[in-house]
């Protein structure tokens, strides 16, 4: 076919460009809402075209200058040449369409909560490793780009990729993790299938350095983040955590949120939606490392939180010593089978519930155990706001939308965060 004018009109959830061509949608590579570009199609299906980006013909009006060397070619961005505050109106509509079209909810949608300086925010980065050269994949391919700098993480995680690239040891590595605390210290867990080598030749450098922690994870199934055993190789056990003035310590394996600004705007919302007292009993579901239960807790009469990661059911019963929080209780397994059980055994009541399921969403068997269990308030926190429409609309049965607050998490990127509020209806 030859090669067409498209007006970009929107992104999909993969942050590439969208057009209309002869009535049918066209998913494209890249561009920013706005541009005209000229574009090679690659398929004609029966429904939409997938096409390429070859020029952009006229900028769009939202298109900035990059501040990323990589920007165009590295995968791990979607937005770094769409100017900041169009990004947020983008995502605030996004949630509204999302909500509309999946869960038929018209609710009022709030402006969503961004950030003064979108860049150098994520505390926990991801680079694939390959021939000793570490990057990002470029965007749907397994290509590597080489990266000695990454815009959206924080310093210290960028001081730390210098000196990994010095180091030889780094061919045996397949992935590495790196995380960042609120003090600038990194934890570092070096993923691998057969086992890291000269790590002593790092050693000096990592002493001198502010790595408080590394781990050696052994991992020969690439479809999983982690293997099964975490071998420490240098430092704590743990990397301690401050949010919202409360202390935190966090194992290798467990989920903590990528943008601590924001996390703390976040976890206010939810928290205060919920309009918390001294009798109510919480229950946070997919609690992680005890987050948001444990900031709750001094405002309700008892708190429990389930989690699937065991690492992060024992961080949480340890994150509330060291808070001395004595009324939270943490649960391992998964959500929709721990809150079946409590249902069925009529152990315990909760009137009010916090959801923050991973980009899934709620198994449907979860959704009828909370219709059957009718809590006064749900706080449905979701980093998906597709899934969380499709829940909404099971849970709009019984439950009406209060409050629809988008939150920017993942700044420069397509993902976007998002509470609602559910108020049970009398
Ligand atoms: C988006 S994170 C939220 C964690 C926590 N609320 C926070 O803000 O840090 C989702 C969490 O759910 C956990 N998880 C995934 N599937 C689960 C399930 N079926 N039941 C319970 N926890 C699950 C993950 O391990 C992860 O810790």
């Amino acid at each position: 076919m030859e090669n067409v004018r498209l007006k970009i009109i929107d992104f999909d959830y993969k942050g590439g460009g969208v057009a209309k061509l002869d009535n049918k949608t066209v998913f494209l590579d890249g561009g920013v809402i706005g541009d005209v570009v000229e574009a090679e199609i690659l398929e004609d299906k029966k429904r939409f075209f997938t096409a390429r980006v070859l020029s952009v013909l006229k900028d769009s009006p939202y298109r900035i200058k990059s501040k990323c060397n990589y920007s165009g070619v590295c995968g791990g961005c979607d937005f770094l040449e769409f100017d900041y505050k169009e990004q947020l109106k983008w995502k605030r509509e996004k949630v509204t369409n999302d909500l509309r079209r999946i869960g038929s909810i018209d609710g009022e949608v709030k402006d969503t909560l961004g950030m003064k300086t979108p860049y150098y925010y994520r505390n926990n980065i991801q680079l694939k490793v390959l021939d000793g050269k570490l990057g990002y994949y470029k965007k749907n391919t397994k290509e590597l780009v080489e990266v000695s700098r990454c815009i959206i993480a924080k310093d210290e995680i960028n001081n730390f990729i210098r000196i990994l690239r010095t180091w030889k040891g780094i061919k045996s590595v397949d992935e590495v993790s790196i995380r960042e605390n609120y003090r600038g210290e990194i934890m570092a867990v070096f993923i691998s299938s057969k086992g890291v080598k000269n790590f002593n030749t790092l050693l000096p450098k990592i002493v001198e350095s502010n790595v408080v922690s590394v781990f050696e994870n052994i991992n020969r199934n690439r479809k999983v983040r982690f293997g099964r055993e975490f071998k420490k190789l240098y430092g704590s056990d743990y990397l301690n955590e401050e949010l919202l003035g409360m202390k935190f310590k966090l194992s290798p394996r467990s989920f903590f949120q990528v943008n601590l600004l924001q996390t703390e705007k976040l976890y206010n919302v939810a928290l205060k939606s919920l309009k918390l007292e001294k009798k109510d009993r919480l229950l946070d579901l997919y609690c992680g490392i005890g987050t948001i239960s444990l900031l709750a807790a001094d405002k309700v009469k008892e708190v429990v939180g389930v989690e699937v990661v065991e690492d992060a059911v024992e961080d949480a019963r340890l994150n509330a010593k060291l808070n001395n929080i004595t009324n939270s209780r943490f649960i391992c397994g998964k959500s929709e089978d721990v809150l079946h059980k409590l249902y069925e055994n009529n152990s315990l009541y909760f009137n009010k519930i916090v959801l923050d399921p991973p980009r899934t969403g709620l198994d449907k068997s979860l959704i009828n155990t909370l219709l059957k269990l009718g809590a006064d308030k749900i706080a449905y926190i979701s980093c998906n706001p597709s899934t969380q429409s499709r829940d909404l609309k099971l849970l709009s049965e019984d439950y009406k939308v209060e409050l629809i607050q988008p939150v920017d998490m993942f700044c420069n990127s397509v993902h976007v965060e998002n509470v609602v509020l559910l108020q049970r209806n009398k």
